[in-house]
């Protein structure tokens, strides 16, 4: 059984615009995802979809093979929202937010059992947060943030962890910290998926690739869909291209040439004869 099928939806919103269309593709449990587009490609659109958020105009979603809807009564699908969706004025409790992870496990009370409040320290342990569990969310550093809404995700225990940028504005210690968690969770036979502009994380960090520009362009192993040639057809314009020739780089007659390419971020680093294929995979 798959654990996340996309089987050929489309979204078009109130106002007409279809922000994705026929899209398909599939992700096994344990594995690590990562969802590749531009600004408005649909990366956000597609996490609703998953989430029930917004109505289909054709298609399914199933999770570990129920519909979607069923899959989220059973608490099976967590959201790492992006930073600017949250409004870090509220006044609440670190421990609080990661509680609200919990929220499905309660009845309608909402009232934290013995166990709940364990899951939580858990979770808040999990990701080197302990100490700032009575702190005000507000607080925390871009990075220590993140975190908190990751030990939210895994409060709630679910098997698909959808993470929408989860390392914009974090610096790289704190990024390998939750690679290194989402890797783990990986091992557990967690489907996650990661919508990132850092390009250069995707080939070391992702066992998988989607790449999406309204509709799915590839989706499979990395290795096979991080090519050059799929990311320009990706990103178009928009990725900054550096080549430089082998005759540019050594004297000897070493034809390889060293590819550079970005959107904004952290730039991948394809090195070879081959324009396809990343035969090392450097960042920098
Ligand atoms: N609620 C909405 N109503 C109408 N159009 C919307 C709505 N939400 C998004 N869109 C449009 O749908 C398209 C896809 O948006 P989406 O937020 O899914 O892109 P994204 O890939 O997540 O972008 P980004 O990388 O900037 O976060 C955009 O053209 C956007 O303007």
């Amino acid at each position: 059984m798959m654990g996340l099928e996309v089987n050929d939806i489309s979204v078009t919103y109130r106002n007409g615009h279809t922000a994705l269309y026929n899209a398909s593709f599939s992700l096994p449990k344990g594995s690590i995802t990562a969802l590749v587009g531009i600004n408005g490609s649909g990366k956000s659109t597609l996490f609703k979809a998953i989430m029930g958020f917004v109505t289909l105009a054709k298609g399914s979603v199933n999770i570990l093979g129920m519909p979607v809807k069923k899959a989220l009564k059973s608490n099976l699908v967590a959201y790492v929202p992006q930073s600017e969706e949250i409004d870090w004025n509220f006044p609440i409790l670190v421990e609080d937010v990661v509680m609200m992870g919990r929220y499905g496990h309660m009845n309608m009370l909402r009232i934290a059992k013995p166990n709940d409040h364990d899951k939580v320290n858990m979770a808040l342990d999990r990701v080197s947060m302990g100490e700032f569990k009575h702190r005000q969310i507000g607080e925390l550093s871009g990075g220590q943030k993140k975190r908190v809404f990751l030990a939210r995700a895994l409060a709630q225990e679910s098997q698909v962890i959808l993470l929408d940028e989860p390392f914009t504005g974090v610096d790289v210690k704190t990024e390998e910290q939750i690679m290194a968690l989402l890797r783990e969770l990986r091992g557990e036979g967690k489907v996650i998926l990661v919508s990132t502009h850092n390009l250069g994380s995707v080939p070391e960090f992702c066992d998988r690739t989607v790449l999406i520009n309204r509709t799915i362009l590839d989706a499979g192993l990395t290795k096979d869909v991080f090519t050059q040639d799929n990311l320009q057809k990706t990103f178009g314009g928009v990725l900054r291209h550096f080549i430089l020739a082998g005759d540019e780089l050594h004297e000897d007659d070493d034809r390889r040439q060293v590819t550079v390419l970005s959107d904004h971020e952290r730039p991948v680093v394809l090195y070879g004869e081959s324009e396809q294929k990343p035969v090392v995979r450097e960042r920098c």
